[in-house]
């Protein structure tokens, strides 16, 4: 395989770092796309992150430079604003690309360029489970009709810094768990582009970004991330509750978004996919 990442923070750290353990030698070469002002950082980073997995290893900083190194995936662990700059234009050429930053597609016509690219271009948008589980069964249950899902997030306090979050709770000092948002999906991953890309992988997979209510917490005593939901359909009734640890680079992000990208990659390269 051919892999190519855009962004080179902390999911793309990670990812390299682990990808050798997960699909041993079979890369032929990897391309990093980066800001233009990062560019020899990355490239002694690359070779030091991906020294074991191939000895094509390079960085670029734009479109021509990322299909140049002729990519059969892309990986996209940038968010929001980098979506809309590449990734309906790789689809276009034809190269399947593992869309991380989910949220982006609550822009309904961001959605509808993605999936107009992808048909065009014969490739494939693969929306990973990321953050959370059970989307497998989400996703068989949704044609079936009538499903009603709720999904609640639940982070420490300084994972919201920065959001919307903060200007109704002091996080510094907050003491108690606080719900400080209530909506729908499409208006949590609006708000929330770094925190609530959950919250529209649940709204794809299942009732959609208007039907999906959300709410947001803030909890000083919360052990990690946390991503509860409650699904009821006519076939099933279930509810999930999964306790993520952070990444040490991105409070954020949980550490397992990096694990389901792997098995993305995985899922490309061996004989069986799981
Ligand atoms: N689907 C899911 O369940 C989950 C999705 N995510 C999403 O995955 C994405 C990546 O997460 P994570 O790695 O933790 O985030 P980081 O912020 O650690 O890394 C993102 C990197 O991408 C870079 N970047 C952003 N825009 C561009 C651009 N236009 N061109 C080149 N580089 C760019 C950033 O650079 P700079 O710092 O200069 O902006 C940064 O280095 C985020 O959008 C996050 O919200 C995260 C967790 C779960
Ligand atoms: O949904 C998100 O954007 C990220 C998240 O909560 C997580 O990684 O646990």
């Amino acid at each position: 395989m051919r892999l190519a990442l855009i962004g080179y923070g902390n999911i793309s750290t990670t990812l390299l770092t682990q990808l050798g353990g997960q699909i041993g030698g079979q890369l032929d070469a990897v391309s990093v796309l980066v800001r233009p002002d990062a560019t020899a950082t990355a490239q002694a980073r690359l070779d030091r992150d991906a020294v074991d997995l191939t000895t094509e290893r390079t960085v670029c900083t734009d479109l021509k430079g990322l299909m140049s190194a002729r990519p059969d995936l892309v990986v996209e662990c940038a968010g929001h604003t980098a979506v809309q700059a590449f990734v309906p234009d790789v689809l276009r050429a034809g190269t399947d690309v593992v869309l991380v930053s989910i949220g982006a597609l609550a822009d309904s016509a961001l959605h509808d360029r993605l999936l107009d690219a992808a048909r065009k271009g014969g490739a494939r948008l693969i929306l990973p489970a990321g953050a959370v589980g059970g989307i497998d069964l989400l996703a068989a249950l949704g044609p079936a009709g009538d499903l009603k899902v709720s999904y609640r997030g639940i982070k420490p306090p300084t994972a919201w810094a920065g959001t919307p979050a903060a200007d109704t709770l002091n996080l510094e000092t907050l003491d108690h768990a606080a719900v400080f948002f209530t909506g729908t999906a499409r208006q949590a991953a609006s708000a929330f582009p770094r925190n609530a890309n959950v919250a529209a992988t649940l709204a794809l997979a299942g009732a959609g970004f208007e039907a999906t209510r959300v709410e947001l917490i803030a909890d000083p005593q919360a052990p990690g991330n946390i991503h509860e939901y409650k699904v009821s359909s006519p076939l099933a009734r279930y509810s999930m509750r999964i306790e993520n640890l952070p990444s040490p680079g991105n409070s954020r992000t949980s550490v397992a978004t990096v694990y389901s990208v792997l098995r993305e990659i995985r899922n490309r390269i061996g004989p069986v996919a799981i």
